[in-house]
């Protein structure tokens, strides 16, 4: 058996999940491993693997850690090329993540490998151009994501970002030349002068489909062609989707791949997430609610998560569902909340009474079908509910597919993004469940 065409290390859960529905989109094959995998884990047949870990806001050192470790259970499964999977919105602080994982998956690949890539995602309003990074109409630094709680992001030239995250060094591929005549030459140039890591300017799906043709249509990794050593392939999901896009479909592993069929059950909604999206969506919510209160939790752990399963339990009756367990509140009430707990243990025991409601719910109330909000509470719920391996299945709306597990527990999982979904996904997502 021939190993996936795609090796990709993700820094987040959702991002996972996103990267993992733009290839099946591209209508290509993707699973998601959560978590370093150890050596027993089976990877299926797929065109795409991909590595969901939680190292966004992980300390430098084990971010390196963890991505090496992915990366080397890649390669050895067969992957033909590595991606680096960041956040479209380039999410990231001067201490790094991206760059220092970039520098050691450099390493990993080779003398003389170079990174080449762009978070500019067209589907999700990302676009790339004379290296500033725009969301929808806005630069970077002028969009909700400056107020990021943990990684604001104030600078939309994405060459300066990076600058501060790595040593080496950092060159713009632009767009005249990355659409004009000769984009191998202005990639060598780059490189030849001196860049260990390209960004890349797209403005569209065709640049980003021009720049998969330049990098060697995901046959750039260990031994790809680079522009004088391996290339490291990164970015979010856009180039991921452009690289799928380009291969060819004769024997695509995607064939032997089964649909994955959820097993039914109750319907749940955990949302941990605080981003404007998310708000929008638990407020147009019509069904049953029940609050979890970070002050409560942190007070008496036991006894609030008691609370908040009986809440849970009553508010079912005997229905299906879905109920909404949520933590989400404006940035006012957030504030509040971490002036009193700190910042990092509201966090932790909203994230940990996420996992707990979640893992509970699914093993005692029959619940079957679970859309999480909030890429660090969904790897708090995906660590609680111990899932392994995920075939992704149809999408509630884009970047935020059903999952199914391989093997574990009998439950379908929407891990979503805070700023994804349209304002009445928490309505419509149960339409597309498998
Ligand atoms: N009421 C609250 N007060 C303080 N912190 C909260 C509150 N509700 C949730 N949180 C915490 O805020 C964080 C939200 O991060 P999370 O990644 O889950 O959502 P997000 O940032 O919207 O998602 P994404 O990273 O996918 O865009 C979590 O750590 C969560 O526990
Ligand atoms: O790239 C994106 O925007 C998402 O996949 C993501 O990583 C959000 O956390």
């Amino acid at each position: 058996m021939t190993g996936p065409r795609l090796g990709v290390v993700a820094d987040d859960v959702t991002g996972a999940c996103d990267l993992a529905d733009a290839v099946r989109d591209a209508g290509r094959s993707a699973v998601v491993v959560l978590g370093a995998p150890g050596p027993d884990v089976d990877l299926p047949p797929c065109d795409a693997a991909v590595v969901a870990l939680r190292t966004r806001t992980a300390p430098a050192p084990r971010a390196v850690a963890e991505s090496l470790a992915a990366a080397r259970w890649l390669l050895s499964r067969g992957a033909a090329a590595i991606y680096q999977k960041y956040c479209s919105t380039f999410d990231s602080t001067d201490e790094g993540t991206i760059g220092p994982v970039a520098d050691a998956l450099l390493d990993l690949l080779g003398t003389g490998a170079v990174s080449v890539g762009t978070p500019a995602t067209p589907r999700a309003g990302r676009t790339q151009y004379q290296g500033h990074l725009f969301v929808g109409d806005r630069l970077l630094s002028e969009s909700s994501l400056r107020h990021h709680p943990l990684t604001p992001m104030t600078d939309p030239d994405l060459v300066r970002v990076l600058g501060r995250q790595t040593p080496r060094g950092v060159a713009l591929l632009p767009w005249a030349a990355l659409r004009g005549p000769d984009p191998a030459g202005a990639l060598a140039r780059v490189v030849g002068g001196g860049a260990r890591h390209v960004l890349a300017d797209a403005l569209t799906d065709d640049d980003l489909d021009a720049l998969a043709r330049l990098v060697g249509a995901g046959a750039g990794g260990r031994s790809g062609p680079g522009p004088g050593g391996p290339v490291l392939l990164g970015g979010a999901a856009g180039l991921a989707a452009a690289l799928a896009r380009a291969w060819p479909r004769a024997g695509a592993a995607g064939d032997e791949v089964r649909a994955p069929r959820s097993a039914g059950g109750r319907a749940l909604i955990v949302s941990g997430s605080c981003s404007g999206r998310t708000l929008e969506q638990v407020a147009r919510f019509p069904g049953p609610r029940v609050a979890l209160d970070a002050i409560a939790l942190a007070a008496d752990p036991g006894g609030a998560l008691d609370a908040a399963l009986g809440a849970l339990a009553s508010a079912f009756g005997d229905g299906p569902g879905p109920v909404l367990v949520s933590s989400s509140a404006d940035p006012d009430a957030v504030r509040g909340t971490q002036e009193r707990l700190g910042v990092g243990r509201a966090a932790e025991v909203l994230e940990r009474a996420a996992g707990e409601v979640a893992a509970r719910a699914v093993r005692d109330l029959g619940v079957g079908r679970l859309l999480v909000a909030g890429g660090e509470t969904s790897g708090a719920v995906a660590a609680a509910l111990g899932l392994g391996v995920l075939q992704v299945g149809p999408a509630a709306a884009p970047g935020v597919p059903w999952m199914v597990p391989v093997d574990g527990p009998a439950v379908a999982v929407l891990l979503k993004s805070g700023n994804f979904g349209g304002p009445d996904l928490f309505t419509t997502a149960w339409e597309a469940c498998p």
